[in-house]
């Protein structure tokens, strides 16, 4: 079997970044790492790809001969792997035997939350290969800042985990840099564990330019809440112990850590439900190190 990730988010949510770092912390722990690239506006890659999409279609010539922009360009270029999956299979075919799969996609989250482009080439891969893919999906942290641009991460990470219907993890990347556009209302837990957004919808209530929407913004969390499948892990991609906390997750969700293992089905599904790590560490040790300790407000 072979295992790896889908590295999904909106453009600067830090996908190549963490393709870089991702394939140097698993080969560091001994795994064979090839990372794909399917991103054709991804001019200077960081890290050596085995596979790279540019070999199969250029963004730029695209632009150039349909007369689109980058946005129609793109889809054209998901349109034509599409049609030209037997390229990419090829090409990833020798890599099956032993090695771990990043594939590095595009940030137009359009791909992954309407068009079926994307999502057929995942699909085909899945079925054809016998892959066992995770959606990884990144979101800038600073987002959680502005509780407008929260709530339009959250409807986001939930139309993609709907769209690609993928094992699926959602990422707060650059926690780092969490508070560089201004101080967090709650603690970290509030904006990792999505609980209850009618705290959200109180401090929405006092910014008078969001006036307008609020029964939309109202009913939008209501549609959050309901379906209850959004949650966030956190990551530094420059901290060695954050990328491990977040490859411990992942190889719970693409099943990694049962690979090879002689088990019962109830030992398995002890492992699948148990917590990969105590609460402090999830969040508390993670606000800690982030966070301005001054600028702590508690939720209750
Ligand atoms: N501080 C910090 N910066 C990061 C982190 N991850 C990524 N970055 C920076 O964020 C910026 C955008 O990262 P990219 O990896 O290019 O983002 P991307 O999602 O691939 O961008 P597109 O290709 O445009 O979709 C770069 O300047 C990175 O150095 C992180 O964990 N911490």
């Amino acid at each position: 079997m072979v295992f790896g990730q889908v590295v999904i988010g909106p453009p600067g949510s830090g996908k190549t970044t963490y393709c870089n770092g991702m394939s140097q912390f698993l080969q560091l722990i001994g795994r064979k790492v090839a990372v794909i690239n399917l991103d054709p506006a991804n001019d200077s890659l960081p890290y050596e790809c085995a596979v790279n999409i540019e070999d199969l279609i250029k963004l730029s010539d695209v632009m150039m001969e349909h007369s689109l922009g980058p946005n129609g360009g793109l889809v054209y270029c998901m349109d034509y792997l599409e049609k030209n999956i037997d390229w990419l299979q090829a090409r990833l075919a020798p890599l099956l035997k032993d090695h771990y799969l990043l594939f590095d996609f595009p940030g137009q989250v359009e791909l992954f939350s309407l068009h079926s482009n994307a999502k057929n080439v995942i699909m085909k891969l899945i079925k054809n290969l016998n892959l066992r893919l995770t959606a990884v999906h990144l979101v800038d942290a600073h987002l959680c800042s502005d509780p407008g641009k929260y709530v339009s991460a959250l409807l986001l990470s939930l139309s993609t985990m709907l769209h690609l219907e993928l094992p699926h993890v959602n990422v707060l990347s650059k926690i780092d840099l969490i508070e560089n556009y201004g101080r967090l209302a709650f603690n970290l837990d509030f904006y990792t564990d999505v609980q209850d957004l009618s705290y959200l919808q109180h401090h929405l209530d006092q910014d008078p330019r969001s006036a307008k929407y609020r029964k939309l913004t109202k009913e939008l969390c209501g549609v959050i809440e309901d379906f209850g499948l959004v949650n966030f892990t956190t990551l530094d991609i420059q901290d060695k112990e954050s990328v491990g906390n977040l490859v411990k997750l992942l190889d719970k969700t693409n099943g990694y850590i049962f690979a090879g293992m002689e088990a019962s089905a109830v030992e398995f599904s002890k492992i699948a439900v148990g917590a990969t790590d105590w609460d402090y560490y999830r969040v508390a040790e993670v606000q800690e190190k982030y966070m301005d300790d001054e600028t702590l407000n508690f939720n209750d």
